[in-house]
């Protein structure tokens, strides 16, 4: 159905306000649409494919600020990198050990991933010298993490508070071999660390309390790379050195993305949506298993493997949801969607509770409080707890001004509350959406039409 009006006007300081207006007639969401390639799965190809020998092929590359940070960095590095398009990209990688020394700081931009997997790569890459920055979100994002586990190699790292933010400062060095426990389930942890370890000699083992994203682990092997993985452990153990060969990659769409309009088709009553080539990789299904524990219909058409990495089309139907409580080792597998799962939960009967998530505090912003009062704003019933959120839902949300905190996933998750709030919302630096998503808004126009 017609009728929704969504807006965007770019102010005077280049940020954009994205204003929706819920229709006066129903609203309901139809159509088949897809999601931009996975983030995760395009920064490894850029790296792997910069690192290999020979050429790498990228089909379905996310154009979103964060992919293009890694492209801009390892081009600095020497890797040669055809312009950046979803139909193919071409990536000449220099080989393992030959990264040239860069004459500029390397600026990751507002990507995590970026900077904590490439300072694996730069300190074990000997006799140079790397200085790496990033915006004013990343530079608050704490980098110890991995820096920790890198100086137990030997690894020469320089920083602000203690070597724990950026801008940091690396002499490389050929490192030694570890056996990391790693205090957190993080992908970008164990990928740091696994990306240090293949040009180090002997065997590099990173264990993690519950299992994160094993994209790393795929694309590594793929590429050439020694891997063992102990999965009663939640280990894996790169023997190094390595030689990395060019591939052909092929990017699914991001199922963190999809999860925007999962949670609208959910909500807004009468849609029917279908999402077409998600990855439905196990390590990150959890906010598929979260939905259906409130009692989303969604189902999986079309399963298949492409190029190492399960995929499927998902349907939605609007239905109603109810409440649920998720915590424990389902967190990682849903980290980045616990913002738009706040946004379900408002609309679910009864009280949900999401517990063991104080990594949210430590994102692009502090997605606990930065969602607890924005969607509050719109009258809706959130407590912060220190590691999650306790939503009541079923309170009718009304429009207002919100803000994204440049915080692309928030600014998602608000325009979907949005569609089922009364009135005009305006939610301000919804600019920040193209980090990971850049053609969010013409797709909720195209859905809502
Ligand atoms: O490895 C990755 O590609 C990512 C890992 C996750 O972070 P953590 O490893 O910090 O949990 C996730 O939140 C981030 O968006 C992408
Ligand atoms: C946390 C995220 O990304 P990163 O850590 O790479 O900035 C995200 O995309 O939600």
């Amino acid at each position: 159905m017609s009728a929704s009006v969504i807006t965007v006007e770019t102010q005077e300081d280049l940020s954009d306000k994205l204003i929706i207006q819920q229709p006066s007639v129903g609203l309901s969401l139809q159509g088949r649409i897809r999601v931009p390639g996975d983030k995760s799965i395009s920064h490894r190809a850029l790296m792997l494919g910069a690192l290999a020998q020979g050429e790498t092929e990228i089909q379905g590359l996310l154009l979103g600020e964060d992919p293009r940070s890694t492209a801009s960095c390892f081009q600095a590095l020497g890797a040669e990198i055809s312009e950046l398009n979803t139909e193919l990209v071409r990536v000449k990688g220099i080989g393992l050990g030959n990264l040239q020394e860069p004459v500029d700081v390397l600026n990751a931009g507002n990507s995590g991933t970026t900077l904590r997997l490439m300072l694996g790569i730069l300190a074990s890459h000997s006799g140079r010298f790397f200085t790496v920055t990033g915006d004013g979100s990343l530079r608050s994002r704490p980098m110890s993490r991995v820096v920790k586990p890198l100086l137990q190699m030997g690894a020469q790292i320089w920083g602000r508070k203690g070597n724990s933010l950026a801008p940091l400062a690396i002499q490389g060095q050929a490192l030694k071999p570890t056996h990391y426990l790693s205090p957190i389930a993080s992908a970008q942890v164990k990928s740091c660390i696994l990306l240090a370890g293949l040009m180090t000699e002997g065997q590099t083992i990173v264990t993690e309390p519950a299992l994160s994203r094993d994209h790393s682990e795929r694309m590594l092997r793929a590429f050439g790379a020694n891997l063992t993985i102990e999965p009663e452990t939640n280990s894996v153990i790169v023997t190094g050195p390595a030689q990395l060969y060019g591939q052909k990659v092929i990017v699914p769409g991001d199922i963190s993305s999809a999860a925007f309009w999962l949670v609208a088709g959910a909500i807004v009553p009468g849609s029917e949506l279908v999402v077409e080539n998600v990855g439905v990789n196990p390590t990150r299904t959890g906010i598929l298993e979260a939905l259906a524990l409130m009692g989303a219909d969604i189902q999986l058409e079309n399963q298949r493997e492409v190029a190492g990495e399960p995929v499927a089309d998902l349907r939605v139907r609007s239905s109603r949801l109810k409440s649920c409580t998720i915590a424990g080792d389902i967190i990682p597998r849903l980290i980045d969607e616990i913002p738009i799962l706040a946004v379900a939960a408002v609309f679910a009967e009864g009280t949900t509770i999401i517990r063991d998530a104080e990594e949210l505090r430590v994102k692009e912003s502090d997605r606990i409080t930065v969602m607890a009062q924005q969607l509050n704003k719109m009258g809706a019933q959130v407590t912060e707890l220190p590691d999650g959120m306790e939503i009541t839902g079923g309170t009718p949300l009304a429009g207002t001004d919100v803000d994204s905190y440049t915080d692309h996933r928030i600014a998602m998750s608000l325009a979907i509350a949005a569609l089922v709030s009364k009135g005009i919302t305006t939610i301000h630096r919804a600019e920040a959406a193209a980090i990971s998503y850049p053609n969010f808004t013409a797709t909720l126009q195209q859905v809502c039409s």
